[in-house]
């Protein structure tokens, strides 16, 4: 049986969207309420201030310098992404303007949301090349935005984790809109990480250990480098995504085993989308990311047979990485 409800996300458009009760896709959007994409790229020339505009255009853009391309044109990826599968219009799910910047200072290292703006530096061509050049570093940049205006997830220690863990699975499910296919989806930053080393990552969400970061949370980073390891613990909730879409076991054996039943790509990031806009509250561990996913899988599959299934697979991609 298909049954529909619709769903009246906040937002000064108070956006009317009509969710599939049964796969918790959006299945129609209210027809009065206009969508348009908005964007403004900006080119800051190896400059931090007065950057100057290259495009307003709301269509892609072909100028010539891949950087700003790909920054405008993932950045559609990213709003088309949310606004199709979530019914999200934009980063505050309100139309706002989607504004980059690129070539920002000089060999800078670094990509960053701000409150307002996605930046992204051109890299020192050692560790980095121009970072808006993968399509998983533009959705998680944006993501950090959906996140800001959502859960508002704290950006240190546990919450911070779990808001960099949304930003790359959002990351991830953009990547694999835009082509990424099997164990590449689960790469992020594949495409402009050590662009002289093939094959490595900065993250891997499917064996966060095989980069550095942590996968199993008794054994947590505590310290207080990096925000108290949000890059680094992100890689926890990283791989409990990752389990419930695909199933199986944590890739280094940790006792006790457990089997993870997959349940997918689209039902695990309506879930994880809703408990970021839904239960996720800005001091949120990673207990609580347990507990919002799992309620939300009841309220998305609306409590029936494939809900409780939905939950006993999140319990276990949980259990797995040692989440209590
Ligand atoms: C490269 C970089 C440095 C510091 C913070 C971030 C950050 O945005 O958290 C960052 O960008 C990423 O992690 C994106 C995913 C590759
Ligand atoms: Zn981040």
């Amino acid at each position: 049986k298909a049954s529909f409800k619709y769903v009246n996300y906040e937002g000064p458009q108070r956006d009317l969207v009509f969710v599939d009760t049964i796969t918790g896709k959006v299945a129609a959007r209210h027809p009065q309420i206009m969508y348009g994409r908005s964007l403004i790229t900006q080119d800051c020339n190896q400059k931090t201030r007065r950057c100057r505009s290259v495009s307003t255009s709301s269509d892609t853009i072909s100028s010539g310098d891949q950087a700003i391309d790909d920054a405008h044109n993932y950045a559609i990826a990213t709003y088309d992404y949310y606004l199709n599968n979530h019914g999200r219009d934009s980063i505050d799910n309100a139309g706002m303007t989607l504004k980059s910047r690129v070539h920002y200072s000089r060999n800078y290292n670094n990509a960053f949301w701000d409150g307002s703006q996605m930046t992204y530096g051109d890299g020192d061509g050692v560790t980095f090349a121009p970072l808006s050049q993968d399509a998983d570093v533009v959705a998680h940049e944006l993501t950090h935005g959906v996140t800001e205006r959502s859960s508002g997830l704290i950006y240190q220690n546990e919450s911070g984790a779990l808001n960099e863990a949304w930003s790359d699975i959002f990351g991830a499910m953009v990547d694999r809109q835009e082509g990424a296919a099997g164990s590449d989806i689960w790469l992020i930053g594949e495409d402009i990480y050590t662009p002289g080393a093939p094959g490595d990552a900065l993250r891997n969400m499917a064996d966060p250990a095989s980069m550095g970061d942590y996968d199993y949370y008794p054994d947590r980073y505590t310290g207080s480098s990096d925000n108290g390891g949000v890059h680094w613990n992100s890689g926890i909730a990283n791989l409990a995504f990752q389990l419930l879409v695909d199933g199986g076991q944590h890739p280094r054996n940790k006792t006790p085993e457990v089997t993870v039943t997959g349940i997918g790509f689209d039902d695990a990031a309506a879930i994880f989308y809703a408990a970021n806009i839904n239960c996720l509250t800005p001091s949120s561990n990673f207990a609580s990311a347990r507990y919002c996913t799992a309620l939300q899988a009841k309220a998305l599959f609306d409590g029936g047979q494939l809900s409780s299934d939905h939950q006993t697979s999140i319990h276990l991609a949980w259990d797995a990485v040692g989440v209590p």
